[in-house]
């Protein structure tokens, strides 16, 4: 990856700091409180920065210094960061709690933070834990509260949905579908609390109320301010400059790693070689015995969406045979679209009314909808295929998530690969992210996607949309295709009239969210087949 200039010197600048923190020390035989040089030395090759202003020496005391601000600085960094991340994923995925947690992150807002660490410190005596526990339990809301308006937004994408819908384990949604969106923010959050908690420390101490037992930057300032002599002979120059610089140094050092984006990068690319641990999914899943299956595959009786006090779908019964091709036609804005996420039971509960049934099992019936196997008893492809897959994780990983008829990895790679090569898609797409493949090669892959499991049931919302003529007429022959092989029902939404005409058994016209019979819908089928006999 490359790094920008400023980067590279943060890094460098920070780099610095951690050696002299943690090795400085080691290269000085003189504690930082003893007495035993003489007052107000200047820098020499016995004291290299001098002694102040009651004999110690202040080499010592700076390195001693970088160490408590490094350790100070990373544990309240660390315990805020962890708060803030795992309470904005809680907050934003789970209903449940979202109330009780951003509750307390509101609360905690208006609590003013610095009276209450000043009356900590004081009390405590400015213990050091003490200190580090009020920080890093008072700086978590604010970035808990960005963290979790990200989740609220991310868990709506179609990709985090299909994992819910294949059960994949909260957990696992949280850690892999979700966290490395929001690294980014954790990355920034963990920079800038390590910089408040150093300069918040050597605040403190400067003001008195740190810890008396440590040596730290703030207080060798507070130590010189105190003086008079400091300022009557050249001391100040040793005593103040030093540690000053000091905090300037890793404050720019933060600032500039702040903007960098090494370390979110380098863990989403960490979490992408992980590998796949999909195996945390159901894997009883065995295509059910022809003896379990119904003649009917999608019954829908009285169906009604409404969103708000908005219809969208009117009273509408339909019945889908088994093994057959249903195209659902009709205007831009008809209401086909969110008649086919309401099937599959992507619409919230509250805005249905009716009964739908699809490979036997009812949606929107508590309990049984959780019974159906999604990607195995019916599987479903999103309108938007970019927004379907995960833009940081490879197609091959994506396969692997969703594959339920394989047990090893070896076998997922197989069926993957066969299911891909049917979409005239190769090997090689495996490896790659979504943003390396064109609109069409990820129409494709959706497609693949889709059929690796032998679905029973196939609810496709515009399969081809992205697709050029030839490759359409392709995959329109693959999907019929594989209605017959697998014995599959098909539910295709699309605008394309001939391609309908040409592959469907049954035609079902939408407008305005009412179905179109009679005449109308003779006529809507008469424009069509106009269309159909330039299209054959
Ligand atoms: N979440 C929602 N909230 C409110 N209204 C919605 C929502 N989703 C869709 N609608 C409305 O429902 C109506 C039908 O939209 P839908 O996307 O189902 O149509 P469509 O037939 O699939 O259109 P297209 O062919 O352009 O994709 C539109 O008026 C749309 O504004």
């Amino acid at each position: 990856m490359k790094l920008t200039w400023s980067q590279r010197v943060g890094l460098l600048l920070f780099g610095i700091y951690v050696v002299v923190a943690l090795f400085g020390p080691m290269l000085t035989k003189t504690s930082p409180f003893s007495i035993d040089g003489e007052r107000l030395l200047p820098p020499s090759g016995q004291y290299w920065l001098g002694t102040n202003t009651i004999g110690q020496d202040i080499y010592s005391q700076l390195v001693h210094g970088a160490r408590t601000n490094l350790s100070i600085g990373m544990m309240v960094a660390v315990i805020s960061t962890l708060l803030s991340a795992s309470l904005g994923l809680l907050a934003g995925y789970s209903k449940r709690l979202d109330p009780l947690l951003n509750g307390l992150a509101n609360m905690m807002l208006v609590l003013p933070s610095l009276l209450l660490i000043l009356i900590v410190a004081s009390f405590t005596g400015g213990g050091t834990w003490q200190l580090i526990l009020t920080l890093g339990f008072l700086t978590w809301p604010g970035y808990m509260k960005l963290i979790r308006a990200s989740v609220l937004s991310l868990k709506e994408r179609e990709f985090v949905r299909a994992a819910q819908l294949y059960k994949g384990k909260t957990g696992y949604i949280l850690f892999r579908h979700l966290l490395p969106f929001i690294w980014p923010l954790v990355r920034t959050k963990f920079i800038l609390t390590f910089r408040s908690a150093i300069a918040m420390e050597a605040s403190l101490s400067f003001l008195g109320i740190g810890n008396p037992s440590t040596v730290s930057w703030g207080k060798m300032l507070q130590d010189a301010f105190g003086r008079t002599q400091t300022f009557m002979t050249d001391a100040w120059q040793w005593m103040i400059v030093p540690p000053s610089v000091a905090i300037l140094f890793v404050t720019i050092a933060l600032a500039l790693i702040g903007e960098s984006k090494i370390v979110g990068n380098q863990f989403a690319a960490k979490l992408n070689r992980r590998e796949s641990r999909v195996t945390e999914v159901e894997r009883q899943a065995q295509l059910l015995e022809d003896a379990d299956d119904h003649l009917e595959a999608i019954v829908v009786r009285d169906l009604t969406v409404v969103y708000g006090d908005k219809p969208i779908i009117h009273p509408i019964s339909f019945v889908v045979k088994q093994g057959s091709i249903t195209s659902l036609v009709g205007e831009s804005g008809s209401g086909k679209t969110t008649m086919a996420r309401t099937l599959y039971g992507l619409v919230p509960h509250e805005a249905v009314e009716g009964t739908i049934q699809i490979a036997g099992h009812s949606i929107y019936r508590d309990g049984e909808s959780d019974a159906m196997q999604r990607w195995v008893d019916a599987a479903y492809i999103f309108q938007d295929p970019r927004n379907s897959f995960n833009p940081i994780m490879t197609i091959g990983k994506q396969f692997y998530e969703t594959m339920k008829l394989q047990t090893n990895l070896e076998q997922k790679h197989e069926a993957a690969i066969a299911a891909l090569a049917e979409v005239q898609l190769g090997a090689d797409v495996m490896i790659l992210y979504p943003h390396q493949l064109s609109g069409g090669m990820l129409s494709r892959a959706l497609i693949a996607l889709a059929l690796v499991n032998k679905p029973k049931v196939l609810i496709a919302d515009e399969p081809t949309g992205a697709l050029d003529p030839i490759v359409k007429r392709e995959v329109f022959d693959l999907l019929v295709k594989k209605v017959k092989e697998y014995r599959m029902t098909l539910l295709l939404i699309t605008h394309d009239m001939p391609a309908a005409l040409h592959i469907s058994d049954e035609i079902i016209v939408l407008q305005d969210g009412k179905q179109v019979e009679g005449e109308q819908k003779q006529h809507y089928l008469r424009k069509g087949k106009q269309l159909y006999h330039q299209f054959v």
